[in-house]
């Protein structure tokens, strides 16, 4: 018998983020986990001329849907969407909604946030921090609340290189940038962004490092958790192998490698790549939700939800790993063959994107000119090096997160509730986990289909001669300037040339001795 289905089963839970990669995830496995939960609210907001009905009812057609609707077909009954815009006073809620939330919610999950490294600071105040303390301030007001979940992110701390679970000084005061946001003019708080950040490399970590300090300030009575996942990829099983739905993290840099545009990646092969399926991240989300609720901890806990300590993975392996699935399963339409490679060494990397990016992308934007086409590769290049300018602090640096919290929650689940909320990243096996991830990044977010693979390695072939005629060209060319150019070199060639013919007129001779 599963003591955390069954906890969740007659409770209403409040989800934000829920149209987000992890918040989908975790309302998927609550609903199919605890078929008799009460209701599940989320705070939506109307986006890009949708309604936040119209979101909620294309989000539900959604994949990662498929296997809840097959066991319970009315899960959507029990999704109450509450309109609501997290950086807004009063989080933009209806008195009415507000009404219903503080007289029902049980469990809080919050997931939302802007997870963009370039968000202008003012914005990612707003959500991250000010959104997090005005929900924290709607938490206290709900009157049978059991638990509050926060989902930070291992990195909030990153500019330490041991992380404990615990709540570190926050690189600013709070109310201080609050007022800060309020009164000075957005350009101003650009110019100074970069100051104020200090050692934090981006709005995003510097944030959510914030929002974890303004809990611990303000929970009040809570009982309040916080979960650090590391970097969250694709799902490991459920609800289904390899399922993902955003470019974040890794998954954009796997596709770019795997069709071939992105060739050097700037890594540290022995660097620890730690990242953590979506699953055991919700596995291990909605198991803490559980004990903080059940167990009501003294103390507020910290959950590093990291694989690096236990499992190790590195990015050296990672590329392996990347580049022989796609090569065994390669993507529809490839610019060019994969073959990425990672180096710590700028100078190298620059060469690399010199001759590897660039002219390339040169070479094929004339293409398109001439033929009439809108170039675009160049556009997609400059893009790609954007990325991994913002990415490389984390491919080129290894963090030690300790996870006492993590195996002590897991020595306090059941039998049962081990298989069904399984967050044991020991049994994880980085090759097959990675495999599964590329085919899932090919099949739901490109929406290529498996068929198409004997296809697509046909479009290989084809690049692969069309290389081997360019390089072919190129040298001739190459070495007809210089010989036109260069006395010695004429000489060596005529040499070669008499040294070619005189040894092939000696050979027809010694046949003919032979024959005769
Ligand atoms: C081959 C071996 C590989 C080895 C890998 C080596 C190194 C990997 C390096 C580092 C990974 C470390 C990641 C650390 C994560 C830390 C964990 C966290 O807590 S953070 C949560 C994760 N957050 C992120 O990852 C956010 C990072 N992203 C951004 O900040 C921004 O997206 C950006 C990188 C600044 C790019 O911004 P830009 O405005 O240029 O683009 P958009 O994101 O708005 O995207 C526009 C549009 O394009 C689509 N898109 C994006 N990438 C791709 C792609 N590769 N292919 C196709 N399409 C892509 C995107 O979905 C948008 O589409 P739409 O407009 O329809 O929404
Ligand atoms: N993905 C990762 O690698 C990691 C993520 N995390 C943390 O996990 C959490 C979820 O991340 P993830 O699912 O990847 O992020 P997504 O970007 O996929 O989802 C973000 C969610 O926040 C919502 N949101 C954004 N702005 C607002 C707003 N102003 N008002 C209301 N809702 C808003 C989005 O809604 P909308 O659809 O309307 O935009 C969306 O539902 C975040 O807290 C993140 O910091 C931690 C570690 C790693």
């Amino acid at each position: 018998m599963s003591s955390v289905s069954a906890y969740y089963n007659g409770k209403n839970v409040l989800i934000t983020g829920a149209t987000g990669f992890m918040g989908k995830v975790l309302m998927e496995k609550l609903l199919r986990s605890s078929p008799d939960v009460k209701a599940v609210y989320i705070l939506v907001r109307p986006k890009a001329g949708q309604s936040m009905q119209e979101r909620v009812a294309n989000m539900l057609k959604c994949k990662v849907f498929d296997r809840v609707r097959e066991d319970c077909p009315n899960f959507h009954e029990k999704i109450k969407p509450i309109n609501a815009e997290l950086t807004q006073p009063k989080l933009a809620i209806s008195a009415e909604d507000e009404e219903e939330l503080l007289t029902r919610i049980n469990i809080v999950f919050h997931c939302a946030a802007t997870v963009r490294f370039d968000e202008p600071l003012k914005h990612a105040l707003q959500l991250n921090a000010l959104g997090t303390q005005r929900l924290l301030e709607l938490a206290r007001q709900m009157q049978n609340l059991e638990a509050f979940i926060h989902i930070s992110t291992a990195y909030a701390n990153c500019i330490r290189k041991c992380i404990d679970e615990i709540i570190y000084p926050p690189p600013a005061e709070p109310k201080k940038l609050f007022d800060l946001i309020e009164w000075l003019d957005e350009s101003i708080i650009e110019d100074i962004t970069p100051k104020l950040l200090g050692d934090w490399p981006n709005t995003y970590t510097y944030t959510k490092a914030l929002s974890e300090y303004l809990i611990q300030q303000e929970k009040g009575n809570l009982n309040i958790a916080i979960i650090r996942p590391s970097i969250v990829g694709a799902s490991w099983h459920e609800p289904f192998p390899g399922w993902i739905d955003n470019f974040n993290g890794t998954s954009g840099i796997f596709i770019a490698a795997g069709k071939g545009i992105l060739r050097t990646v700037i890594a540290n092969n022995e660097a620890v790549a730690d990242m953590i399926p979506v699953d055991v991240a919700i596995n291990l989300t909605l198991a803490a939700g559980w004990y903080t609720a059940v167990h009501r901890p003294k103390n507020m806990l910290v959950y590093n939800c990291t694989t690096g300590g236990i499992n190790p993975f590195f990015w050296g392996e990672m590329e392996q790993y990347v580049m022989s699935t796609f090569k065994r399963n390669p993507l529809e339409q490839a610019f060019r063959t994969p073959n990425a490679h990672l180096t710590s060494n700028y100078l190298i990397n620059q060469y690399w994107i010199t001759v590897s990016h660039k002219a390339p992308a040169i070479l094929y934007d004339l293409y398109m000119r001439l033929t009439g086409r809108k170039p675009r590769m160049m556009k997609i290049i400059n893009r790609l090096h954007k990325s991994m300018t913002l990415l490389q602090y984390f491919s080129t640096q290894s963090w030690d997160w300790s996870s006492e919290n993590m195996n002590m929650l897991m020595s306090h689940l059941n039998t049962e509730d081990k298989k069904l909320y399984n967050f044991d990243v020991r049994q994880l096996h980085w090759s097959e986990y990675i495999e599964s991830y590329c085919l899932g990044a090919k099949k739901y977010l490109l929406n290529e289909d498996m068929a198409g693979i004997p296809a697509a390695k046909q479009h290989l072939r084809k690049l692969r001669n069309i290389r081997y005629a360019f390089n072919t060209t190129l040298l001739v060319i190459i070495w007809r300037i210089f010989i036109a150019r260069s006395q010695m070199a004429r000489n060596i060639w005529y040499f070669v040339l008499r040294k070619e013919a005189k040894d092939f007129l000696m050979l027809m001779a010694i046949g003919d001795t032979c024959f005769t």
